[in-house]
C-alpha cells in the first residue's frame, strides 16, 4: 500500500538540512538575545527567520491551506497553539537557543514533525546541525540516526542509569525548590547520574540511541518535544506523563524513558508543580 507521509517525511528531512545550514551560517555572525516569557527564555532573529523559511518552504512544497502549523516563534507572536484533524506541523526552529546564543561546541537542534491528530505522530525529524547528525522516526518504520537504526538501552537496573532533566525557563523560588528536590532525590536513589544537554530535543534522541535512560521535565511545550515523541517510541522507548498517566503532548509534562520500570521509578520521585497548557485559551 502506497505511504501517504513518506514524501512530506523526505521533504522534512531536506528542509531541516538546509535550516540547520542557514543556522550554521548565522552562527558565524554577532548572535543579538532577545526575551520572550522570562529573562530566560530566549529568543533570536535566526529563530524566527528559520521558523519562516520551513514554513514558506512547507507551503511551497504541499500548497498554502493544505496543512497547520504550529511554530514557537508563530506562537510567541500570538498565533494559536491548537491541534485539530487537520495535518499540522510542529516547529521549533531553533532548540536549545540558551546554547545557540553562546556560540559554544553545545549542541542547538531544528526540529519539526507531523501531527495527524491528539497524539497520533506520523515522523520526527530532529537535525544536530553543529554535530551534523540527522535523527528520524516514522511511524512504525523504526529510528535512524543517519540511516543507521537506534536503539534506546536495555538497562533496568535504576541504580546503574543516567538521567536527563532540564530547568525551563520558569524561575519563580517555588518552582526552582521543586525541581531541585527531585533531582536530589532521583540522585539519591541512587542512579549513576544526572545530565542535561540544554535541548529537549538533544535529550530525547540521547534516551533513543541509549546514551542515557530517562528524560524527564516539567515546563517543556510541544515543539520542544514532539518530533522526540515519535523517535524515543520508533526506538522501543516510552512516553509518560509525570504523574504515571499517559503522555499528553499538550500537557506541558513528560517523561521518556527506555522502559517503563525506569519510568516509573523516576516518576515515585517527582515533584509537580503546575503549568498551563499549550492549547489553554489565550488570557484576555
Ligand atoms: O526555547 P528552546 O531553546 O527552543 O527550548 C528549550 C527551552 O527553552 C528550555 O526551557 C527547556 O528546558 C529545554 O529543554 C528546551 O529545549
Ligand atoms: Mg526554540
Amino acid at each position: 500500500m502506497e505511504d501517504p507521509w513518506q514524501k512530506a517525511y523526505d521533504f522534512a528531512v531536506a528542509v531541516a538540512r538546509k535550516a540547520g545550514a542557514e543556522i550554521r551560517k548565522a552562527g558565524e555572525s554577532e548572535i543579538r538575545v532577545m526575551t520572550k516569557s522570562s529573562t530566560v527564555d530566549l529568543v533570536t532573529k535566526t529563530d524566527e527567520r528559520v521558523e519562516k523559511i520551513i514554513i514558506s518552504s512547507l507551503k511551497e512544497e504541499f500548497g498554502e491551506d493544505a496543512h497547520c502549523f504550529i511554530g514557537e516563534e508563530s506562537v510567541a507572536k500570538g498565533e494559536p497553539c491548537v491541534l485539530s484533524d487537520k495535518p499540522t506541523w510542529i516547529i521549533d526552529p531553533v532548540d536549545g537557543t540558551t546554547n545557540f546564543k553562546t556560540k559554544k561546541n553545545f549542541s542547538f537542534e531544528l526540529l519539526k514533525d507531523d501531527l495527524f491528530k491528539l497524539s497520533f505522530v506520523e515522523f520526527g525529524v530532529v537535525y544536530s546541525c553543529l554535530e551534523d547528525k540527522m535523527y528520524k522516526a516514522r511511524k512504525g518504520k523504526g529510528a535512524f540516526c543517519d540511516d543507521e537504526p537506534i536503539q534506546v538501552s536495555d538497562m533496568k537496573d535504576i541504580n546503574k542509569s543516567i538521567i536527563i532533566s532540564e530547568h525551563g525557563t520558569d524561575r519563580s523560588p517555588e518552582k526552582v525548590t521543586k525541581i531541585f528536590s527531585t533531582m536530589q532525590k532521583i540522585l539519591c536513589i541512587p542512579v549513576h547520574g544526572l545530565r542535561g544537554s540544554g535541548t529537549a530535543a538533544t535529550n530525547m534522541c540521547l534516551v533513543a540511541t541509549g546514551a542515557v535512560e530517562a528524560f524527564f521535565e516539567i515546563g517543556i511545550h510541544c515543539w520542544d518535544i514532539a518530533a522526540g515523541v515519535i523517535i524515543v517510541k520508533e526506538a522501543g522507548g516510552i512516553l509518560l506523563d509525570v504523574d504515571g498517566g499517559p503522555f499528553d503532548l499538550m500537557s506541558r509534562r513528560m517523561v521518556s524513558a527506555n522502559n517503563e520500570l525506569i519510568a516509573k521509578r523516576i516518576i515515585k520521585e517527582i515533584e509537580i508543580f503546575p503549568v498551563g497548557r499549550d492549547d489553554a485559551p489565550a488570557e484576555k
